[in-house]
């Protein structure tokens, strides 16, 4: 029985506020003063946070002489969003804002209105303490009002602020663009790992190499590699268009016309994932077979899931192949890449540097929407049952393979429209059905994810991967420190068996 209201009726009063700020103004929640720290606040991490004075009038708009700023350091606190501190008081509402956060980086927050505000920042070598104690260091990160109220964010010097989302690619871009003197020699090649439970399957380097090399081409269903201009010509693809990119990826949309115009298969994306290679892309080091091959083996089983009669769910990217090719970037994708590059700005490198001899894995996936970093939700009503069906393809996925995907940050939870009424799930051979209020949720990228299959566990390996948890910017960043700490007493003790979801939060519910 569907209790819910009719799609789009629904509303709840925060739903109402979010209507128009000029009703804000007029309620005298919202004043332009502190309008723009408030919202801010929301994506940055624990450096500092506004605390309203308690002698506040309610009925009077708050100024910023009715808030003063706190100083807090990482180690002992979390960065929870400003709005949940300030929601009580400025927000007398069931729902905490569901806002689209915008921080563009490390300097504050890309809001026009902070233009012009008197930005305390020094970044031109923020690294100089990188492995200094954020205790110890006493200019610890801190904001400042300038005369126009404006807030700004101001970098903390022991460690890196990076924007919400694709930490790897925003630490890479950071690095490349903004340190002129790179006292930054601490990068750690992260190791892959098919483990036992026990102990490791595989010895030896160069026989685990060629065993994983071995391994991908059998999930390409490929004896060699084939050759990257015939196996994706241009004839072949419609429509295509580059619509993303990671740290280790460019990501394409084309329709495939299989038999020369005959059979044509709806959009697709293709994944393109350089390999083995001695140059350094996008400021990292090339993945190694041995590195691709738990994201191939994740994604299929991941995608697999939906036709899984015990435990299935579709909330996870459908994969319809994969391919190992080797040679030059194909004329035809740079000019994509180019384009994008024109009209969006890409932050990687340009594809030209790729030699004949460059091997890629490609993977083809099921178009899935846009991230929901660029989604606006309709209202709450939308938006809650968006989480739950994140909610319930974990589950899924958590009690199939031990999933943990441990980098479920709003750019890697696509969504789409759809004109379904219901999502419908298996967990434990009970059916589950979620109403979907029109949006259908994707879940990708699974980099840093882990499964178990029959008591074989594959993952990247984190723990050496210092950078991962130096981050700051967002409490996505806090979270991946909270993680391990969690699961600390779990790898001293040698146990790798942890079921913990981890979700990093994808709304601002209370
Ligand atoms: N199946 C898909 N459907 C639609 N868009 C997609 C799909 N897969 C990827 N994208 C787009 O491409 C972007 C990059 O993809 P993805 O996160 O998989 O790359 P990555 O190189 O692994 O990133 P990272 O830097 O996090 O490692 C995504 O944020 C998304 O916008």
């Amino acid at each position: 029985m569907d209790y819910s209201l009719e799609d789009g009726k629904w509303s709840d009063p925060f739903d109402e506020l979010l209507d128009s700020r000029t009703k804000l103004r007029k309620m005298n929640i919202v004043t332009q003063s502190v309008r723009v720290p408030h919202n801010i606040d929301s994506s940055v991490e624990n450096s500092s946070f506004i605390e309203i004075k308690e002698t506040i009038h309610e009925d009077k708009p708050l100024t910023c002489e009715d808030c003063f700023i706190k100083v807090h350091c990482p180690s002992d606190s979390i960065s929870t969003p400003c709005d949940k501190r300030l929601g009580a008081v400025l927000f007398n509402c069931g729902l905490s804002p569901i806002t689209r956060l915008k921080l563009e980086g490390f300097e504050g927050s890309s809001d026009t209105d902070t233009k012009d505000a008197n930005i305390n920042v020094n970044v031109e070598n923020p690294f100089l303490n990188i492995n200094a104690s954020p205790n110890m260091c006493s200019n610890f990160g801190k904001r400042q009002l300038s005369k126009s109220y404006k807030m700004v964010t101001v970098v903390h010097p022991s460690s890196i602020v990076l924007k919400p989302g694709k930490w790897r690619k925003s630490l890479n871009n950071f690095i490349r663009t903004k340190i002129t003197e790179i006292n930054f020699n601490k990068k750690v090649e992260r190791s892959s790992i098919c483990q036992d439970r026990k102990s490791l399957v595989l010895k030896g380097e160069h026989k685990f190499k060629n065993k994983c090399e071995e391994e991908v081409l059998k999930y390409c269903d490929q004896s060699i590699p084939l050759p990257f201009n015939d196996a994706y010509e241009q004839n072949k693809l419609l429509n295509s268009i580059k619509i993303g990119e990671g740290a280790y990826g460019e990501v394409f949309l084309c329709s495939k016309n299989q038999n020369r115009l005959e059979k044509h298969i709806s959009n697709i994306v293709l994944k393109i994932i350089p390999l083995e290679g001695s140059t350094e892309i996008n400021g990292e080091k090339q993945k190694s077979f041995s590195q691709i091959l738990p994201e191939i083996i994740i994604t299929t089983k991941m995608s697999s899931l939906q036709t899984n009669k015990i435990n299935s769910t579709d909330g996870f990217v459908s994969i319809h192949k994969v391919s190992l090719v080797k040679g030059n970037y194909p004329q035809h994708f740079i000019k994509l890449w180019e384009k994008y590059d024109n009209e969006k700005g890409s932050e990687n490198d340009h594809p030209r540097l790729f030699g004949e001899n460059q091997l890629f894995v490609i993977l083809e996936l099921k178009f899935a929407g846009s991230d929901m970093a660029n989604f606006q939700f309709l209202n709450s009503e939308q938006s809650y049952y968006a989480l739950l069906q994140i909610i319930l393809a974990l589950a899924v996925g958590e009690e199939e393979y031990q999933f943990e995907h441990r980098d479920l940050h709003l750019g890697n939870i696509l969504i789409e429209y759809t004109n379904k009424k219901h999502i419908i799930f298996t967990l434990k051979n009970t059916h589950l059905t979620v109403l979907s209020k029109g949006v259908n949720m994707t879940i990708i990228d699974y980099t840093l994810s882990r499964i178990t299959i029959d008591s074989c566990c594959y993952f990247n390996d984190l723990s050496s991967d210092e950078e991962l948890f130096q981050a700051t910017g967002d409490y996505q960043y806090d979270v991946y420190r909270l993680m391990r700490n969690e699961l600390k007493p779990a790898r001293e003790a040698q146990s790798i068996s942890v079921s913990k979801v981890q979700l990093i939060p994808l709304l601002s519910l209370p």
